[in-house]
């Protein structure tokens, strides 16, 4: 087209980083600031359509939800031509769904801290979502991002806190993104995520208490992570995966962290822990005892 598109005229696009039925996503340099970012560029929803509500309903989430450590950050989102188009923090590390795919390849599993690490920092991410009054709808490992500190050894002086708290954490930061499927707590309009990963209650349209679908998500996110087989997508066992039984790992976990696991995933929903809850639960606290 005639008119030099925004995204032609402020962006340097690098690489292709994901193709899917929603769009593309490209790792672009801005050439203002030269900064790193992740964009979207998806098929302009028609005017009015359901994908157009979803597609907003993303853009008024990240509007809404600000900046946190442990969510994608969203700097700008617009519509050119046939387009739309989110621009996005970049996460230099895949996402935990490639990092598990890798640690599989070369036969290795993350160790039972690395899995207590995974949890308690999407943890906190979903407690800034539901504390916001939405929910995620669509948590699993293809949308969580990794940020690997840079392996500069220098610890330097004068960090932000959040670089200190990557230092902290062996410089590996998870951020939960895609929020395609962001809802209010109690909104009646839920667009169900992935089905490998919904629970039970959100199928019979029981949107009661719609954060602790996030919870039980986020458990079968773990059990991936610990090596658990691929989640089937219906059947049988998609419902013996929600009667509270577990599949077997190559690895048993410890006691505590199993029962931990467990009550995630529990089919009354009442006895899964909230986000707050997960954030402090002992199994999960600093030094990993129990
Ligand atoms: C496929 N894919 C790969 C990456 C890079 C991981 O190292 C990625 C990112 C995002 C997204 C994304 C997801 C949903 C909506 C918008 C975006 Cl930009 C998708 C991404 C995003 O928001 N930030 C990313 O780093």
């Amino acid at each position: 087209a005639f008119m030099l598109s925004r995204y032609e005229s402020e962006f340097l696009e690098l690489e292709c980083i994901g193709v899917g039925e929603f769009g593309a996503v490209y790792k672009c340099v801005k050439r203002l600031d030269g900064c790193l970012y992740a964009i979207k560029r998806s098929r302009r929803p028609l005017a009015g359509s359901t994908n157009e509500q979803l597609a907003l309903k993303e853009v008024y989430a990240h509007a809404v939800l600000g900046h946190h450590p442990h969510v994608v950050r969203y700097y700008s989102a617009w519509a050119e031509e046939d387009c739309m188009i989110i621009q996005n923090e970049y996460c230099n590390g895949g996402s935990l769904s490639d990092a598990i795919v890798s640690k599989e390849e070369q036969g290795e599993l993350f160790t039972e801290d690395e899995l207590k690490d995974l949890l308690v920092q999407v943890s906190m991410g979903l407690k800034y979502i539901h504390s916001s009054g939405l929910v995620h709808l669509d948590i699993k490992p293809s949308n969580i991002f990794i940020c690997q500190r840079p392996s500069t050894s220098a610890s330097g002086e004068g960090e932000s806190e959040e670089e200190d708290y990557q230092n902290a954490s062996a410089g590996v930061v998870y951020k939960i993104g895609d929020l395609g499927h962001v809802n209010s707590t109690n909104s009646p309009h839920v667009e169900e995520g992935d089905s490998r990963f919904l629970a039970s209650e959100v199928l019979q349209e029981d949107y009661s208490q719609l954060p602790k679908a996030d919870i039980f998500a986020l458990g079968l996110t773990i059990l991936l992570a610990a090596g658990a087989p691929p989640l089937p997508q219906n059947g049988t066992e998609w419902h013996s995966l929600r009667n509270g039984e577990l599949p077997k790992l190559p690895k048993e976990l410890c006691a505590p962290f199993r029962g931990l696991l467990q009550l995630l995933l529990d089919p009354d929903l009442t006895k899964r822990p909230s986000a707050r809850e997960l954030c402090k639960h002992p199994v999960l606290r600093e030094g990993r005892t129990g």
